[in-house]
């Protein structure tokens, strides 16, 4: 389990090209490697950040299959619908066929919406725990990462690859989201950060000792890497940027 490796990059602008970068650069590798792409994405900034630089890249996109490290249970006419806004700022953009970007159904129980997810991850990944190629991940300033918050009894989950939760402390409170099993079983979990209203939470995730990690903290890949990238507001009060 290697430390975390940290960039900081001057400016938000920045942070999405670096992002992206790294993302197009390991689409290119794996699909060169074994035919297709596996990865995963967040909502928030991170899907902002990502829809800004990926439409320009060059990979083939019909190599790419694409699930959400969370969803929101809401229509996909909701503004809070992750999925609406990646098909609005992505898949309209770009030539990836929409059957290999897994939706969340938003008409069961949040129950039903989770282990139909589940079904869905294995039509890639028939065996095992799933091994994404890149999760990007986001970072809310409780430390909550995906939709796995502080002291939620879901940080425990160990059987199911994605899981339902009905009470969200942040809105919408219905969401079905990655577990801790396949996120720390990813090849690549990148963070990327922006602005000076994270830089506390960024600084207690990267120097967290305690005996109770926060969310983001317990992202380690046992066999692969951790990635932060921040802009400089965002990376103002960790030790080694000063
Ligand atoms: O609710 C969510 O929040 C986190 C963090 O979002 P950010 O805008 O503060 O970066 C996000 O990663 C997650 O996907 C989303 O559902």
């Amino acid at each position: 389990m290697a430390a975390p490796t940290v960039k900081v990059v001057p400016s938000e602008v920045e942070v999405s090209n670096e992002l992206c970068q790294l993302v197009v650069s390991s689409a290119n590798a794996a699909i060169k490697e074994r035919g297709v792409f596996t990865f995963g994405v967040s909502g928030g900034s991170a899907a902002k950040f990502l829809c800004n630089g990926l439409p320009q890249a060059s990979t083939d996109w019909s190599k790419w299959r694409v699930f959400f490290c969370d969803e929101r249970l809401v229509p996909f006419s909701d503004p809070e619908c992750t999925y609406a806004y990646y098909k609005a700022n992505l898949l309209s953009k770009v030539p990836i066929p929409e059957e290999h970007f897994y939706a969340l159904n938003p008409n069961l129980s949040v129950e039903d919406a989770a282990d139909d997810y589940e079904k869905k991850l294995r039509t890639v990944f028939p065996d095992g725990i799933p091994r994404f190629d890149v999760l990007s991940l986001g970072m809310g300033p409780d430390g909550h990462t995906c939709s796995l918050f502080p002291g939620h009894q879901l940080l425990k989950e160990t059987e199911k690859m994605y899981a339902p939760i009905s009470d969200s402390p942040k809105p919408p409170p219905q969401r079905v989201t990655l577990t801790f099993p396949v996120i720390n079983n990813a090849a690549c979990c990148v963070f990327a950060s922006c602005g000076a209203g994270k830089a506390d939470i960024v600084q207690q995730v990267l120097e967290d000792k305690s005996d109770e990690p926060l969310p983001a903290a317990r992202v380690r890949p046992t066999n692969g890497e951790v990635v932060w990238i921040l802009d400089k507001p965002a990376a103002g009060k960790l030790q080694a940027s000063l």
